[in-house]
């Protein structure tokens, strides 16, 4: 009997033990570093992984709160962030966070905050460590978990960018439809952590958690579902590279914000010390380049920072007799709304025109060169350029927006049949501190800021000529055809991808409409 019995008290312990290990969390496997895991399996196993502690390479959080201050709030609220600073790194690194989440999200529209899709993912993407993310690629499904950015901050980033599948960041209260600059409770975050590892546990039962030493919620509850948990420690960061943009899931093509530079501490300490002479730079060369002529305009303004580089000089004899009686049709990919001027400055003519789109009204009342407006009517378009060709040189940008990235937009083909030689330019432009375009900011702006930097810097490409689309095209192919080859003439020239994407594309991400102007 007592035989039989300790054999039924066996069974009940091994069952036991099967139901503990099936249903009851083990000990997990703590590991170091992540960089084993790149020698496994990954396919069948849920990755979680917290965003700020084991993903990006920066310790530093202020700089992506400062790009929401500044994006989203302005310069003074960019200004009171700054300036708490050094009592924020005097808090514990809870406190500091609160402080920076209600400095910069306060009172801060919740629909048209666009920040978080349109300006964080650049600086985010900069900042991811190649070794984590080459983890992070193999794994099955992977879930990205903060402890300290909203939701609304690395969403877009996270899901859009480095395609994750979950995306877990604290929520923000909202009033009346404005942030309240407060973060939702703890431990409701921690439920929804805990409920969705829980899931993901059932779901495939193998999941690795990687995270930090610093931070302890995650520790904890990392603990309670992972079976292996692998810390990154602040030195193994130091030593990991970025991600190049060549290995970005999804190609960084357009972004928006006014900031060049990533905020750090120094950075931003710097724009402010820049900013009283910004004023006064570009009050002045917007004075030099308006009212003196261009002899003298240019070397005051190289003087003063402005700099321009022409290579391929274009040679007005190149022009083919056919074209005598019109002016130059120039087409160039599109950079900032100072294209066509800096094309007017290589050319040192001032009696050259161009066609805008979306140009403000204070644009087109600074521009030095006549400014025409198009309705995207393709008739009264290509009559109005004819016309403008007849009195002299034209400059168009057949992307209809500009682009920051080295892209090129798809090159909408009006261009192609107005002229029956075309002179394709190819320009780069790049600035210090500020960018001079914008998709959901003020663009009446646009020339301020690309003036307030210091070393606004342009390099001007003139091409070979090619032959327009004037002549027959029964099939109506042949303007698509010029179109394509212009556009990749100037994306060898300048070693720009050259993609299908437009104008609407843009807007869509950026500023959540298709990029049409309301006429006035
Ligand atoms: O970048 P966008 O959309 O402001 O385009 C600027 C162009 O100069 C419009 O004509």
């Amino acid at each position: 009997m007592s035989a039989k019995i300790s054999i039924f008290q066996a069974l009940v312990f091994l069952f036991y033990r099967f139901i503990l290990r099936r249903y009851r969390n083990p000990k997990p496997k703590y590991q170091n570093g992540p960089s084993s895991l790149l020698q496994s399996d990954l396919s069948r196993h849920t990755l979680i992984f917290n965003v700020e502690g084991a993903l990006l390479k920066s310790d530093s959080l202020f700089p992506y709160f400062m790009l929401v201050a500044f994006e989203a709030g302005g310069v003074i609220r960019s200004f009171i962030l700054f300036i708490l600073y050094p009592l924020i790194s005097l808090m514990s690194h809870e406190m500091g966070v609160k402080v920076m989440v209600m400095v910069s999200f306060f009172g801060v529209k919740k629909e048209g905050f666009r920040a978080g899709r349109a300006v964080l993912p650049k600086y985010f993407l900069e900042d991811v460590g190649l070794e984590m993310f080459q983890v992070l690629k193999r794994g099955g499904k992977r879930i990205g978990v903060s402890d300290d950015l909203p939701q609304v901050m690395i969403e877009g980033f996270l899901r859009d960018y480095l395609e994750i599948d979950v995306v877990v960041g604290r929520k923000m209260k909202v009033v009346g439809g404005y942030y309240l600059g407060i973060m939702e409770d703890k431990t409701k975050h921690d439920l929804v952590f805990d409920e969705l590892v829980r899931k993901e546990r059932l779901n495939t039962g193998r999941v690795i958690g990687i995270t930090s030493f610093n931070t302890s919620l995650h520790r904890y509850l990392f603990s309670q579902f992972c079976q292996e948990i692998y810390f990154v420690k602040k030195l193994d960061k130091r030593s990991w590279q970025t991600l190049p943009r060549s290995q970005y899931p999804k190609p960084l093509v357009f972004h928006d914000g006014r900031l060049a530079i990533k905020p750090t501490l120094m950075n931003t300490l710097v724009l402010f010390m820049w900013g009283p002479f910004a004023a006064a730079a570009a009050a002045a060369r917007l004075f030099v380049s308006l009212c003196i002529p261009y002899s003298f305009s240019i070397p005051i303004l190289s003087f003063s920072g402005c700099r321009l580089t022409v290579t391929n000089d274009y040679v007005s004899s190149q022009k083919p007799k056919s074209s005598q009686r019109k002016g130059c049709l120039f087409v160039c990919n599109h950079r900032t709304l100072l294209d066509p001027l800096y094309v007017a400055f290589a050319l040192k003519k001032k009696n050259i025109k161009t066609v805008t789109y979306s140009l403000s009204r204070v644009s087109e009342i600074l521009a030095p060169i006549k400014t025409v407006r198009l309705t995207r009517d393709r008739v009264s378009d290509g009559q109005a350029m004819e016309k403008l060709l007849t009195e002299g040189d034209l400059v168009v940008c057949p992307e209809g927006t500009t682009c920051r990235e080295p892209y090129m937009l798809r090159f909408s083909p009006l261009f192609t049949e107005v002229s029956d030689i075309i002179v394709p330019v190819a320009m780069t432009s790049t600035v210090t501190f500020f960018y001079g375009t914008t998709a959901s900011g003020l663009k009446a702006f646009d020339p301020l800021f690309f003036l307030m930097d210091p070393y606004p810097t342009y390099t001007i490409q003139f091409l070979d000529p090619v032959s327009g689309a004037t002549c027959q095209d029964p099939d109506g192919k042949l303007k698509f055809e010029v179109a394509n080859h212009v556009q990749s003439e100037i994306g060898k020239a300048l070693d720009f991808e050259c993609t299908s994407l437009t104008r609407k594309d843009k807007y869509l991400i950026l500023a959540g409409n298709n990029g049409v102007v309301k006429k006035n």
